[in-house]
């Protein structure tokens, strides 16, 4: 599969009152078409901070981001990326989510004589088409969430970022969009997913980024970090949960 997404040494500084406060520190990774890779760690150990470097929200102190090769930064037509960042805002809620993508199918770049076109396709991806002229007011969080990453595939971008996807869902609502993300990937998508939960990222990520201090202090998949724990039990495997609650204490800041 391709290379998507290539983050090469990035890093963070952030100039507080008297001292430089390092966020992030030389973190390097890829994702490729069609796989979800997800970061894991614990409150303030960078993972915002590096999602925000790679949507552009946020300038790196030093690296690079690639985007299909391309400079996320210096390319004047910025390479196309998908944000979910979710929640109730962002929708005009008198409006259908049929309109509601209309709209943002312009800031999306989408040329005008696809709009229609286009606003049909991703609201077939995330199966809100039965309820495409329904008014957003009276959609349930859910449904909302659904159509949020409706607006983050307008344009069709190559990578999606997905921080904290489900969190404020109940479980069943959860599952519906931990298929609609899998969907994605299997149709090629490369997916960046931050989750503080465990059942997520063991339902969704291929592989799992370990960020601890602002740096990646391990990675592989959930197996692999089950095994890199050392938790062990005589009758079952461990859960990546017992596993991360293990070594969570080496990923705190000093
Ligand atoms: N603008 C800023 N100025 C100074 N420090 C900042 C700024 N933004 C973030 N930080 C600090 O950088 C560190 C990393 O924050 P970040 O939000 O990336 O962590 P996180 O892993 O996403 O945490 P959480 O799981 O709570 O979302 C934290 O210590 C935070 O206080």
């Amino acid at each position: 599969m391709s290379k998507i997404l290539s983050v090469k040494k990035i890093s963070k500084t952030f100039r507080t009152k008297n001292k430089d406060f390092h966020a992030v520190t030389n973190v390097n990774f890829d994702i490729h078409a069609g796989e979800i890779l997800a970061l894991l760690g614990p409150n303030g150990a960078g993972k915002t901070t590096i999602v925000s470097m790679i949507g552009g929200y946020l300038l790196p102190t030093s690296g690079e981001v690639l985007v299909n090769g391309k400079n996320r930064y210096q390319n004047k037509k910025k390479p196309k990326i998908g944000i979910v960042l979710g929640g109730d805002l962002g929708f005009y809620g008198r409006a259908s989510a049929f309109d509601n993508l209309l709209f943002f199918s312009d800031l999306s770049r989408v040329p005008h004589r696809q709009q229609m076109d286009e606003v049909n396709r991703v609201l077939g991806l995330v199966e809100l088409s039965n309820v495409a002229h329904k008014k957003v007011q009276f959609f349930s969080k859910g449904m909302k969430q659904r159509l949020h990453i409706a607006r983050s595939l307008l344009g069709n971008p190559p990578l999606l970022l997905l921080d904290e996807p489900t969190s404020g869902l109940d479980v069943e609502i959860a599952n519906e969009i931990h298929d609609t993300v899998q969907k994605l990937a299997k149709k090629g998508v490369a997916i960046l997913l931050t989750s503080h939960t465990m059942s997520e990222i063991e339902a969704l990520a291929d592989r799992v980024l370990l960020i601890g201090a602002g740096k990646i202090f391990s990675s592989g998949t959930v197996e692999e970090i089950v095994a890199q724990s050392n938790v062990h039990h005589i009758d079952r495997p461990a859960t990546l949960e017992e596993s991360y609650l293990a070594i969570a204490p080496q990923l705190r800041r000093s």
